[in-house]
């Protein structure tokens, strides 16, 4: 079947703003830049849809408009797609240098379209300047193929990667030619491969980035389902999934946890006297206080309100002891800044071990939380230790 060069634009605009409509109204939730990127790539569609609709309209414009309107659109879409991709991916924008090369695309265009008119010089022009664009967006998702990035982005990142490849061997072969072609339309196979590129292009990239957004949202959500809001560290399921973890590791090296709660003295007069916002503050620093003293591998978690558990793996009894004594003795020293005035909190420890041949570790939890009790009835401001 043989397509000529408008009705494959028209097809192309179609498809262009039938994605754009997908991305605007498809997503409304998740991060804020995630949602822009999204919602800046259905703009460069729209864009990208006016240059295929002047290009479909090439009967009734003058060609030369269209090659400068037309591939004015094109370079225009280009620009903000390389913006929204690094919004989406929260890399820096780099709206000057996308759209420095959008203008000087334009005018190496414009300069071999009407003041020194020549196809293959166009050609080559042209595919500098995507190739500049691919490398941006493949630098933006640079790092994206390392152990800790996405399958998106590596989706995406070879899209870009193939798109380069292309672009050179349409130029090779056309150069290559005894007389180079004079038109997209002229018959060849690079030229029938370019346009079908072209074609599925805008698809591509979009189903890219909605597996990107998808991947964040994903990602955002397991966060925000283990981690707790306030203080940041892990809450009840992030400590419980770690603790799993913990215990299959110590079970497998043959080694114990150490397993300690600490809870604050009389938290409820920093409330009543300072008010809830001030009570937060001093959580978030007590927090702080409590990772500052562990090791690379402890973690640390909030079971309640102002009680924290924490996990210290391949530790002796008296390395815990001597662990939550540091805690202990590091936040009776700080001095707590609440409202312009210093404070003194202190808080009380209950510890426990846990042993690798343990099912899970609910029972050194239970025996961490009488030694925390202990601690409390003995007065607060102290450590407590439950046989094992
Ligand atoms: N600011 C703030 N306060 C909280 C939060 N969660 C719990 N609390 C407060 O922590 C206080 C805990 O009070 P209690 O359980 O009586 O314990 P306490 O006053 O620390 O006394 P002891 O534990 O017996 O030493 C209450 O006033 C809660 O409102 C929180 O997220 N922010």
């Amino acid at each position: 079947m043989q397509l000529n060069v408008e009705t494959l634009a028209l097809i192309n605009g179609g498809q262009a703003v039938a994605l754009a409509l997908m991305l605007w109204f498809g997503a409304h939730d998740g991060s804020r830049y995630a949602l822009n990127g999204l919602r800046l790539r259905a703009g460069a569609l729209v864009v990208e849809a006016c240059g295929d609709f002047l290009l479909a309209s090439d009967v009734h414009v003058s060609p030369l408009v269209v090659l400068l309107f037309g591939n004015g659109f094109n370079l225009v879409a280009q620009a903000l797609t390389i913006v929204a991709l690094r919004m989406v991916l929260r890399r820096s924008l780099l709206w000057r240098t996308s759209l420095t090369l959008c203008a000087v695309g334009w005018l190496g265009a414009a300069w071999l379209s009407v003041i020194h008119p020549n196809y293959p010089e166009r050609v080559l022009w042209g595919s500098v300047i995507l190739v500049c664009n691919n490398a941006l967006n493949i630098a933006a998702l640079w790092g994206g193929c390392g152990k800790r990035e996405t399958r998106a982005q590596c989706v995406l990142l070879w899209a870009y990667v193939l798109a380069i490849a292309l672009l050179v061997w349409r130029n090779v072969s056309m150069w290559m030619l005894p007389t180079p072609l004079q038109s997209i339309s002229a018959p060849s196979s690079i030229n029938s491969l370019y346009v079908l590129l072209i074609g599925i292009q805008p698809l591509l990239a979009s189903v890219g980035f909605l597996l990107l957004y998808n991947e964040i949202l994903q990602r955002e959500l397991f966060k925000l389902a283990r981690i707790d809001p306030l203080t940041g560290v892990n809450n009840r399921l992030g400590l419980l999934e770690a603790s799993e973890t913990l215990l299959a590791r110590a079970r497998a090296k043959h080694e114990s946890i150490g397993v300690l709660l600490i809870d604050a003295d009389h938290f409820k007069s920093i409330n009543d006297r300072f008010g809830h916002d001030d009570g937060d503050r001093v959580l978030l620093e007590l927090v702080a206080n409590i990772r500052s003293m562990l090791r690379a591998g402890d973690m640390v978690g909030r079971v309640g309100g102002e009680e924290f558990l924490v996990f210290s793996p391949a530790v002796q009894t008296s390395d815990l002891l001597a662990l939550a004594e540091r805690i202990r003795v590091a936040i009776e020293r700080t001095s707590f800044s609440i409202a312009g005035e210093s404070y003194a909190l202190t808080v009380s420890i209950g510890a426990a071990i846990a042993h690798g041949n343990e099912p899970d570790m609910m029972g050194a939890r239970r025996r961490a939380d009488m030694a925390l009790y202990d601690a409390k009835r003995a007065g607060r401001n102290c450590v407590r230790i439950a046989a094992s």
